[in-house]
């Protein structure tokens, strides 16, 4: 634990009576003034971390501290936190003004001090002169806007975000991005963000934990994700994969498709059975005898800004590749990559494993 953690999970599990548990013993640090990401698929226990942090519901097992405090049974209102929903949950009959002044109303804040609070914040989300507005004169953006001012007026020291933006359009959904990664630089505080969409996780976050079934996958850095899955799960969710079986041979060398190569991972059993990822960008098209592996082309479609070409190889392995090359269907065709291209992933490698195989290997001075 840093002095800068905010919040900490350690064992925390949920269930609901005797049904498997939507949260399996998972532990996990925040630290202040960053944007996490929770990414995963639907029903993976993403809105419950949430709704435990918020204290909308309580731990089954393990602890929650915030601040270095065990809050797990502090009720909701005396939380540093704020919410903003999916369908925003704003008030109907109230106008902008009133939704975001509503929790200074509560707290029983003098008239004056709140009408200089709300203006301010309105401001913040660039919603001046919207004051009179009802909420049914908004946008969708605009309503995500007046959200996030209701959060921020109560000074949190956390906001929580579960899938804010996915009731709005591509174009709206891209602009509320960069806003909302925007604002938090801002303001400068802890925002924990819920999605399932990898796209917006990558772009957005600080450090992102992927969730499965209940149990953090892999967190870190997008890069750190993306450029080192940790399974299969993970290669797979986060951005499009090559994911064949292989062996590693010894260190830097890994066999698949019946072939050896030459790669930069290291730290595995002689002859270990792993799984191999290739990004579809790292694979280049050459001539048939040109690359390292021989594939047919399946299909071919144009992405605008490359070409998404499908082929398969002898083994009857299917390998995408994204290129501004075209291809022609049916051809045969060369793949080249470098060995840097090559993931080698471990079976059933936890994080901690994981994390250390990987620290070793920087160490020696491998570092990509
Ligand atoms: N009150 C409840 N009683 C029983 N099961 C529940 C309750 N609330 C949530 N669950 C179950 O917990 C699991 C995780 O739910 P959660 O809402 O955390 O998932 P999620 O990752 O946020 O999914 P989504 O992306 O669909 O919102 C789901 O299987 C859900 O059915």
């Amino acid at each position: 634990m840093t002095d800068n953690t905010i919040i900490r999970f350690e064992g925390v599990t949920k269930q609901y009576d005797d049904d498997p548990a939507v949260l399996d013993s998972v532990s996990f640090e925040i630290e202040r003034g960053k944007f996490y990401t929770l990414l995963g698929p639907s029903g993976c226990g993403k809105t419950t971390i949430l709704r435990l942090i918020a204290g909308f519901t309580e731990a089954s097992q393990g602890e929650i501290y915030f601040n270095g405090k065990m809050i797990n049974h502090v009720p909701a209102n005396e939380r540093q936190v704020n919410t903003v929903f999916q369908d925003y949950a704003l008030f109907p009959h109230l106008n902008v003004f009133e939704n975001v002044a509503f929790g200074l109303r509560i707290k029983k804040m003098k008239n004056a001090q709140i009408q200089q609070k709300v203006k301010e914040e309105l401001k913040f989300v660039n919603l001046e002169g919207y004051e009179t507005r009802e909420i049914k004169e908004m946008s969708g953006g605009q309503r995500q806007r007046v959200a996030i001012a209701r959060a921020i007026v109560n000074e949190p020291e956390v906001i929580l975000l579960d899938e804010p933006l996915s009731a709005l359009d591509l174009k709206l959904r891209t602009e509320m991005q960069y806003e909302l990664r925007e604002l938090q630089r801002r303001l400068g505080i802890t925002f924990i963000f819920v999605t399932h969409d990898q796209e917006e996780a990558l772009a957005m976050s600080d450090e992102i934990f992927v969730l499965n079934k209940g149990k953090i996958q892999q967190s870190g850095t997008p890069t750190d994700i993306y450029d080192e899955p940790i399974n299969r799960f993970v290669a797979d969710f986060i951005g499009e994969s090559n994911i064949v079986p292989g062996k590693m041979i010894q260190d830097f060398k890994v066999e698949f498709v019946g072939k050896q190569f030459e790669c930069v991972d290291r730290g595995f059993n002689p002859n270990e059975s792993v799984e191999i990822v290739i990004r579809p960008e790292d694979l280049e098209i050459t001539k048939k005898d040109q690359g390292k592996l021989k594939v047919r082309v399946d299909s071919q479609l144009f992405r605008g800004v490359h070409y998404e070409i499908c082929c398969y190889d002898e083994a009857g392995n299917e390998w995408l590749v994204h290129s501004t090359k075209k291809a022609v269907v049916g051809d045969e065709i060369g793949l080249y990559f470098d060995p840097e291209a090559i993931h080698v992933m471990r079976f059933g490698e936890t994080e901690e494993e994981f994390d250390k195989r990987l620290e070793a290997y920087n160490e020696d001075g491998h570092a990509n």
